[in-house]
Formats: structure tokens, C-alpha cells, sequence
């Protein structure tokens, strides 16, 4: 789907990185029909995040299910099954060939999309390198996104920085989904590739992953109301 024919809504996607269920419970219903699409990641999962990901679906939210799974094919086949089970619109698997195929084997008839974590937005090239890989962050995150798209991947999950470079590379089919978002201002804290909303959408992203400047704000709901109109904006 292009992103022109996503709602602006469904283009934000809030990071639940909150400590309990209780808590995350109580941000899905302060933040109300601003929110249309959560991502449920590993702080929650482990404390018993799941539940409330079917819980989610079944109140007509969109549930992303960032697990970033990699392990032995077997393993990722089955996990990718068990989560096919659950509703949730996305899970992130390590874009690894052997794991991404792996994955995508597990999906039966679900409509579970697949998003391939390319280079974690904290890094930088200097980390790249104290890890031992050659390539730049670019360059690493464009052989990824190529090589997740040979496998039958539905989408990535890059840096708005870049976006704009891989959108002619990967064609129009390929979901680009971007956490690293910080509205202007906002600490960039362990993010090292940034982007505000209204540039990762100028830059062709189609999915924003916001998680402290909306969880961490003074006011949750205003500050998603606040990046809602920025996106809407940029959109237009
Ligand atoms: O490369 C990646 C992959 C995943 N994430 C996740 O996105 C959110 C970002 O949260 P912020 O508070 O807005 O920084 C978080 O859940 C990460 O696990 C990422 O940041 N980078």
C-alpha cells in the first residue's frame, strides 16, 4: 500500500515502552482515538504484554509486535506461527536471510506483515565498526533491505536519514518504518539517527515509531495530538 492511501492516524505508531500492563493499559485510554496503532516491544512483552496485544485487537487498534526475533530457522518458523495466531498487523524478525526466510516460511494464510530490523537506530557507523562489520550504516542498511526484500519480507524498519536514498532502491512496494523519531527539541537520549515527523514524512517514510516523546511527555495525549498535526501537515 502507498502511503498516500494510509490515514495520517495509522501512520503513528506508539511505542508502549512502559513497565506493566496496568500502565500501558492506562496510556492506550488516556490517549484514546488519537492513537489508532501501538507497538508492543520487549519491555512489555515480558511482562505479560501479550495478552493485552489480542486485548488491543479486539478493540479495533492495530498492534505491532516488535520482538526482533533471531535464532535458528526452526525456531523463528515456529515463533513466527505462534504470533501469526495473536492479530497483530507487524513483528520484526533481525534481517538476517536464513531468519528472515525463516519467518516468512511461519506465516501459513495469516495476515501478519514482516518488517526486517535493518541497522538499530542507535547505531552509527563507529559502532558498526567496534562490532566488526566493513560496511557504513548506509550501505549496510541498503544490502539488508534488498536482501529482505528477496526473501519475501513486507517491510523495514530503518532511520528516516535514510529513507529517502533506499525509497528508489527497494520501489514502492517495500514499507519503510522508522522509529528514531524526536519531535524538535526533544532529547535524543540513545538515538543516534534522528529524524523530526514532518521530515521522515517529506523523506517518504510510511510508518513513524514514537515512543518517550509521547509516553514520556507531561501530557501523553497532547503531545500525540501535537505529532498527529505535524504528520497530518506534512502530509497534506
Ligand atoms: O532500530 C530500531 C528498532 C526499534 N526501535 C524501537 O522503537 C522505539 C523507539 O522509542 P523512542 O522512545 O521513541 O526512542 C523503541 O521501542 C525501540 O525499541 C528503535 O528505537 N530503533
Amino acid at each position: 500500500m502507498l502511503a498516500s492511501a494510509i490515514s495520517p492516524r495509522d501512520r503513528m505508531i506508539v511505542a508502549l515502552d512502559l513497565p506493566s500492563v496496568k500502565e500501558a493499559r492506562a496510556m492506550v485510554d488516556g490517549l484514546g482515538d488519537t492513537v489508532s496503532f501501538y507497538k508492543i516491544g520487549m519491555e512489555l512483552t515480558y511482562s505479560g504484554g501479550l495478552p493485552l496485544a489480542r486485548e488491543l485487537v479486539r478493540e479495533g487498534k492495530k498492534v505491532f509486535l516488535d520482538l526482533k526475533l533471531h535464532d535458528i530457522p526452526n525456531t523463528v518458523t515456529r515463533a513466527t506461527a505462534q504470533v501469526a495466531e495473536l492479530g497483530a498487523t507487524f513483528l520484526t524478525v533481525h534481517a538476517y536471510q536464513q531468519t528472515m526466510r525463516a519467518a516468512v516460511a511461519g506465516l501459513g494464510g495469516s495476515k501478519l506483515r514482516l518488517l526486517a530490523v535493518t541497522v538499530l537506530t542507535s547505531y552509527d557507523d563507529a559502532d558498526l565498526r567496534e562490532a566488526g562489520f566493513a560496511l557504513s550504516v548506509r550501505d549496510l542498511v541498503i544490502k539488508r533491505s534488498l536482501q529482505a526484500r528477496e526473501c519475501g519480507i513486507d517491510g523495514i524498519v530503518l532511520s528516516a536519514e535514510e529513507a529517502e536514498a533506499l525509497r528508489p532502491i527497494v520501489g514502492p512496494d517495500v514499507l519503510l518504518v522508522t522509529p528514531g523519531i524526536r519531535p524538535s527539541g526533544f532529547e535524543l537520549a540513545d538515538q543516534k539517527r534522528v529524524m523530526t515527523p514532518g521530515r521522515a514524512i517529506a523523506a517518504g517514510v510510511d510508518y513513524l515509531v514514537i515512543g518517550r516523546p509521547v509516553t514520556q511527555a507531561k501530557d501523553p495525549k497532547a503531545a500525540a495530538e501535537a505529532l498527529l498535526a505535524e504528520i497530518e501537515q506534512a502530509a497534506a
